[in-house]
């Protein structure tokens, strides 16, 4: 898939945000109401897969060969939940250095979800976590921000390094919810699909994004409604 621009960050769906009046802004609520954006980073070591997932989750297959990430790579996906229309937009980070260092700003700014992505096969990957949680950290994440562990490449079972038990501990010890997973198997797909799935889930049932997206957008506009969305997400 092309890499696009950043200059699309938040600036793609049905949001206006050049607000010129509270009719203006009303209109604007109506269309976004219907599109709600949740920007969900995708981050670890160079080469566990991140950009396989995202691909898998967004374009339905795993890519015959990739390169890595520069910068960032945008994916998008429409996805239904009770009835409501989201869209997931996925930031699929370098893992290299030298290819993020002038991005990683803005991967953080206004996240709504983390997945961090370890290499079952690669224990160095798994400990290189424990710096991943604290860039996150340190980027002034706040903790309601719901993140996941994903462990991919599961289909290699002979070469598995990182036993599940202990990412399960890890996980506990960090308040998230683990996957293993792999964005090469197609039988696994569904359970690359639920980790997306999922935390669209949770933010739906967080209290309402959008009216603070709104208060991003215009310095003017100071909203204080928020509203509570019942969900019967499974996790
Ligand atoms: N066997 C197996 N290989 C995988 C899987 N996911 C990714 N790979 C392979 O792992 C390599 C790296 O995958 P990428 O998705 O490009 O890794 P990345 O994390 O995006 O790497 P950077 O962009 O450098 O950060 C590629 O050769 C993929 O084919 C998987 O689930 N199983
Ligand atoms: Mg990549």
């Amino acid at each position: 898939m092309a890499n696009e621009s950043f200059g699309n960050e938040g600036g793609t769906g049905s949001r206006n945000s050049n607000f010129t009046s509270s009719v203006d802004l009303s209109t604007s609520l109506d269309s976004s109401v219907q599109t709600r954006i949740f920007k969900i980073i995708v981050i670890g070591d160079s080469n566990v897969g991140k950009t396989c997932l995202t691909f898998r989750f967004t374009g339905g297959s795993f890519p015959e060969k990739t390169e890595a990430t520069i910068g960032v790579d945008f994916r998008e996906k429409a996805v239904e939940i009770e009835g409501e229309k989201i869209k997931v937009q996925v930031w699929d980070t370098a893992g290299q250095e030298r290819f993020r260092k002038s991005m990683v700003e803005h991967y953080y700014r206004n996240v709504h979800a983390v997945v961090f992505v370890y290499d079952v096969t690669k224990m160095a990957s798994f400990q290189n976590l424990k710096t991943w949680i604290q860039e996150c950290n340190g980027h002034r994440v706040s903790p309601t921000v719901p993140r996941v562990l994903v462990g991919n490449k599961c289909d290699l079972v002979s070469h598995i390094q990182v036993p599940s038990n202990t990412a399960l501990k890890f996980a506990d010890a960090h308040n998230m919810l683990l996957f293993e997973t792999s964005a090469k198997d197609p039988k696994e797909s569904q359970n690359v699909d639920s980790i997306f799935m999922c935390l669209a889930c949770r933010l739906k049932a967080q209290k309402s994004l959008l009216y603070r997206d709104v208060e991003r957008e215009d310095g003017r506009v100071r909203l204080s409604q928020e509203t509570d969305v019942k969900s019967n997400c499974p996790c």
